[in-house]
C-alpha cells in the first residue's frame, strides 16, 4: 500500500480518537507498516489488489470527529472503499457532503454515536450504497431524498431529531427500515405491510398505515412529489382539512366524555389483572393493539383498588426518576398494548404509556411460587445492579398474577440478530458479546447465587441489544432452578442437581455455540448441542463455524479455544461444567489474546 494512503489513514485515524491528534492505543496504524499485509486492527484489503475495502472500528471508543472530506477527497481510498463502519463510539461533529464523493460504498454504519447537523444531500449521491445505518445520533433536519439510490434495502435512522417527511421509498425492497423516535411528519410511504408500527413509532406527526393514527384523507403523496414542496392551494386544502378534523375531533371527545360517565369502567392489559376476570388472551392477535382502540378487554371498577400494588423498584437508565416513581397500575391496564412473544414462562407485552415511554410487560403463568416469595425475590434483584442485567422497573402480584415491568429495548434480541437477515455481528462482536455477558452472569451468580437465585431460562431471546447494541440480559430470575425441569436447555441429569447455577452455565453454552455457528439451537429435530458434539475435531473449522466469520479475517485459533469453553459449559455432567466464573476469565483470555495478536502482528 502506497506511503500517501497509509499517511491518510493514520491522519484519519488520529482525527476520528479525539486524543489530541493521538491514535486510540488499542489500534497501532503505523507508517513502517502495511495496513494490508500487516492487518491492520480494523482495515480489511482486497488481498489480490492490495486495496483497503472496509474501515470497521465498531466500539473504540473513539470520540473525536469524522473527517469525511479527508477519507473520500483521496482518490485511492474513496474509489477503494466499500464499507466505512464506526457504530458505538462517541464522535461527534457533521458529515461532511465530501462523502458523496466515496462512490463505491456499499455499507456506512454511523450508529450510536454524537453525530449532529443535517445530513447532506450528497448522501442521496451514493449509488451503490445497500445499507445506511445513522440510528441514535443527533441528526437534525430533513432527510436527503435517499429514495434515488435503487438498491438501497437497509435504512436506520431511529433516535434522532431528523424532521420533514419520509422520501416515497419502495420499502417492498428493504429488509430493513426505522425512523422511529424522530420528528418527522407526514403520511408514511407504503410499507407493504413489511414494516410495523416499530419502525415509525415515536413521531407524533406522522400518520398512515402501520401507525394508528389516520392521516386525515390526505389525497396520496405523489411519486415524483419532492418531500419539501408544497404550493399555496396545497397549504390553502391543508388548512381546510385540519380545521374540519378538528371539529369532527372534538365532537367526537363529547360524544366519547358522556359515555364515559355511564360506563365507569376500566380498560385493562388484556383483562389480566382484575382478579376473577376471566382469561382473554387467547383472543390477543399479533396486530397492534391500539388499532382496537386501546384494550379490547375490560375489567370491572373494583379492580381499581389495585393500583397500589404496583411495586416500583427502579426506573430506567435514561428516564429522569420523576417519569417513574408515579407509576401507578391503571396507567399500564389504561395504556395500549401489543403482544410481542408468548414464550414458555408466560406472555410478553409492549406497552406504551401516556407519557410516550416504552415498557414491555411480562405475564407470569404456572409459577407455584408464593406471593410472599415472589415479592421477597423481587426485593432482592432490584437490589443487585450490573450495567448489562435489564433490572425490573416494577411489579405486581396477586394470587393469581405475576406481572414485571422492564424498559423496552429497542434494538430486539441476540437471537434475532444471528438468526434473522442480514446476520449483524461480526466476529470481533461476538466474541465481544460472550465475554460481557459471561461477566455479567459471574456477577450475578456471585452476588445473587446464595439467595438460590439464578437466571433460569438462559438464551439467545433473553440477551438483548440496547440502544448503543451493548448486550444486556433480561429475565433474571424470573424462574427458578426448580422450574428448569421443563427448560428446553437444562439437560436431564439437572433435575435435582446440587449446584443450580450449572444450569445457566449449560444454557450459556448453548448461547456461545449460537454465536459460533449462527445455527438455531433446534431446526429440522436436530438439537445443536448433540450435533456440535457429534462432529469430529478436524472437521470443525469446515462443518461447525458460521460461514460469514470465515470470510472475514476471524482468528480460527481462538474460535476453537471458545468452542472448546462451549463445549465444557454443555457437558451433560453439570458437575463437570466449569462455573460462570471461570467461564467468564477463559473468554476474557481469549478477548485479550484476540486484542494482543493484532498489536503483535503491527
Ligand atoms: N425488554 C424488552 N425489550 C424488547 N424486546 C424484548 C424485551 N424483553 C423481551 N423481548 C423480546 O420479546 C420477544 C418475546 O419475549 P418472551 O420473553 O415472551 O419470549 P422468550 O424469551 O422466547 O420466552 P420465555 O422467556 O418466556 O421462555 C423475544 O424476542 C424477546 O427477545
Amino acid at each position: 500500500v502506497e506511503d500517501e494512503v497509509k499517511r491518510t489513514m493514520i491522519q484519519f485515524l488520529a482525527q476520528v480518537s479525539g486524543n489530541d491528534g493521538q491514535q486510540n492505543s488499542t489500534l497501532v496504524w503505523r507508517q513502517d507498516s502495511d495496513p494490508c499485509k500487516d492487518h491492520w486492527r480494523g482495515v480489511y484489503c482486497d488481498q489480490q489488489s492490495m486495496s483497503i475495502k472496509r474501515l470497521i472500528l465498531d466500539r473504540f471508543n473513539l470520540s473525536g470527529t469524522l473527517d469525511a472530506a479527508m477519507l473520500c477527497n483521496f482518490q485511492p481510498l474513496a474509489a477503494s472503499l466499500t464499507f466505512l463502519s464506526l457504530d458505538g463510539n462517541r464522535i461527534s461533529g457533521v458529515i461532511a457532503s465530501d462523502i458523496g464523493n466515496c462512490k463505491q460504498l456499499t455499507r456506512l454504519h454511523l450508529s450510536g454515536n454524537h453525530l449532529s447537523g443535517s445530513l447532506p444531500s450528497s448522501l442521496a449521491m451514493l449509488n451503490n450504497l445497500k445499507r445506511l445505518d445513522i440510528s441514535s445520533n443527533e441528526f437534525s433536519g430533513p432527510l436527503p431524498n435517499l429514495s434515488r439510490i435503487s438498491g438501497l434495502n437497509m435504512f436506520l435512522a431511529q433516535n434522532n431529531h431528523l424532521s420533514g417527511t419520509i422520501p416515497t421509498f419502495d420499502l417492498s425492497n428493504f429488509d430493513q427500515f426505522n425512523v422511529s423516535f424522530n420528528s418527522f411528519s407526514g403520511q408514511i410511504p407504503n410499507v407493504h405491510r413489511h414494516f410495523s408500527a416499530d419502525s415509525f413509532l415515536g413521531n407524533p406527526e406522522l400518520c398512515g398505515d402501520p401507525l394508528p393514527k389516520k392521516c386525515s384523507d390526505q389525497p396520496m403523496r405523489l411519486e415524483s412529489e419532492e418531500p419539501q414542496s408544497s404550493s399555496k392551494e396545497q397549504i390553502l386544502m391543508y388548512s381546510g382539512y385540519t380545521a374540519l378534523g378538528i371539529v369532527i375531533l372534538l365532537l367526537i371527545v363529547l360524544k366519547l366524555c358522556k359515555r364515559k360517565k355511564g360506563e365507569n369502567k376500566i380498560e385493562a392489559l388484556n383483562g389480566v389483572v382484575a382478579d376473577g376476570v376471566a382469561e382473554k388472551a387467547s383472543n390477543v392477535s399479533n396486530e397492534y393493539k391500539a388499532r382496537v382502540s386501546r384494550s379490547e378487554f375490560s375489567a370491572s371498577s373494583e379492580s381499581g383498588t389495585v393500583s397500589q400494588s404496583l411495586v416500583v423498584l427502579s426506573r430506567p437508565a435514561t428516564y429522569e426518576e420523576r417519569v417513574f416513581e408515579a407509576l401507578r397500575l391503571e396507567d399500564l391496564l389504561r395504556a395500549p398494548a401489543e403482544l410481542i412473544g408468548r414464550g414458555k414462562n408466560g406472555s410478553l407485552y409492549k406497552v406504551i404509556l401516556d407519557n410516550g415511554i416504552m415498557v414491555v410487560v411480562k405475564r407470569i403463568k404456572d409459577w407455584t411460587i408464593s406471593s410472599q416469595d415472589f415479592k421477597q425475590r423481587m426485593q432482592i434483584l432490584s437490589q443487585v445492579k450490573h450495567p448489562h442485567v435489564l433490572s425490573p422497573l416494577a411489579f405486581y402480584c396477586s394470587k393469581q398474577e405475576k406481572l414485571l415491568v422492564y424498559e423496552f429495548q429497542q434494538n430486539g434480541s441476540l437471537f434475532k440478530h444471528l438468526h434473522g437477515t442480514p446476520k449483524t455481528f461480526d466476529w470481533t462482536s461476538r466474541l465481544g458479546i460472550a465475554a460481557t455477558i459471561a461477566k455479567a452472569l459471574a456477577f450475578m451468580h456471585q452476588e445473587l447465587g446464595h439467595h438460590g437465585i439464578v437466571h433460569g431460562s438462559l438464551k439467545s431471546s433473553n440477551i438483548l441489544l440496547n440502544k448503543n447494541m451493548e448486550p444486556c440480559l433480561s429475565e433474571y430470575g424470573v424462574m427458578g432452578m426448580d422450574d428448569q425441569g421443563g427448560s428446553p436447555f437444562a439437560s436431564p441429569i439437572d433435575a435435582g442437581a446440587l449446584d443450580i447455577l450449572k444450569g445457566d452455565v449449560y444454557g450459556f453454552g448453548v448461547v456461545l455455540l449460537e454465536l459460533l455457528t449462527g445455527k438455531l439451537v433446534k431446526s429440522n429435530g436436530i438439537d445443536l448441542t448433540d450435533w456440535v458434539q457429534s462432529v469430529v475435531r478436524e472437521e470443525w473449522t469446515g462443518e461447525v463455524f458460521d460461514k460469514c466469520l470465515l470470510t472475514e479475517y476471524a482468528s480460527e485459533e481462538r474460535m476453537v479455544n471458545l468452542l472448546q469453553v462451549a463445549i465444557r459449559c454443555v457437558n451433560r455432567s453439570p458437575d463437570a461444567r466449569p462455573s460462570m466464573n471461570q467461564v467468564a476469565l477463559m473468554i476474557n483470555t481469549i478477548k485479550e489474546d484476540e486484542e494482543k495478536s493484532l498489536i503483535y502482528e503491527v
